[in-house]
């Protein structure tokens, strides 16, 4: 006997609830006799799901879309997958893991990077919003002026993943937190803000083709 593979494939989401082994055998008349009661299983089925649309019974234990893969009751390598992948397709393409931020490239424009969503992240402890490349610069950035020490983010993946777009993303809102005017503050790298990147432990490098890059 095996076990029906899209019973495996579904078994973390359902709680194995909704799959049942039923015994099937085929009459010298050619007609199909199912083992067990298959019209009262399906009738018992078809009320549980009813119920559980009026909320008069507990909803099945949902894995995905955790804001924060620390948070997930299951660790494992498909949970954490399964978090990810359904939170990309809602273009949730940040995920904490504590205090470490993974991004997925969407390879699109995602309208998250305006003037209101700087303000959102103004002065927000990690994981009081929805997670975010903003949140993460902000809290280095409130670091650096209360404990008053140079503060170092780290941006690390492979080719085309999105770090140069993600440090993009960090100048953007450090700049718009030092001047409270939501500059760019990208075409002057050589000027005024290399400095205020070093600080930040953000050493740039400019190569052909890019604006700046992180070494
Ligand atoms: N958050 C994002 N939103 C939209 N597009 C993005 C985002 N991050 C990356 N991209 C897109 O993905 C592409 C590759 O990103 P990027 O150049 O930042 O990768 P990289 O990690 O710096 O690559 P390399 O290491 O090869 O220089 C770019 O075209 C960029 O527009």
């Amino acid at each position: 006997m095996l076990w029906p593979r899209v019973a495996l494939e579904h078994r973390s989401l359902s709680g194995g609830e909704d799959y049942r082994f039923l015994l099937r055998q085929k009459n010298l008349d050619g007609s199909i006799h199912y083992g067990g009661s298959l019209q009262m299983w399906l009738q018992v089925t078809e009320v549980r799901r009813r119920m559980m649309e009026r909320g008069l019974l507990p909803q099945p234990e949902s894995q995905g879309d955790h804001a924060d893969l620390c948070c997930l009751p299951e660790l494992n390598e498909r949970t954490l997958l399964d978090n990810l992948r359904s939170r990309f397709r809602q273009e949730k393409i940040y995920t904490y893991v504590g205090s470490i931020l993974i991004v997925i490239n969407p390879f699109k424009f995602l309208p998250i990077y305006n003037p209101k969503y700087v303000k959102m992240y103004d002065n927000h402890t990690l994981g009081d919003l929805e997670p975010h490349i903003y949140a993460v610069a902000d809290v280095a950035y409130h670091a650096m002026l209360q404990r008053q020490r140079n503060q170092c983010i780290v941006i690390s993946g492979e080719s085309g993943s999105g770090k140069t777009q993600s440090t993009n993303f960090l100048i953007h809102h450090l700049t718009a937190l030092s001047q409270k005017g939501f500059a760019s503050g990208v075409e002057r790298i050589n000027g005024f803000y290399l400095p205020f990147l070093q600080r930040f432990g953000l050493h740039l490098t400019p190569e052909p083709g890019d604006e700046y890059k992180h070494a």
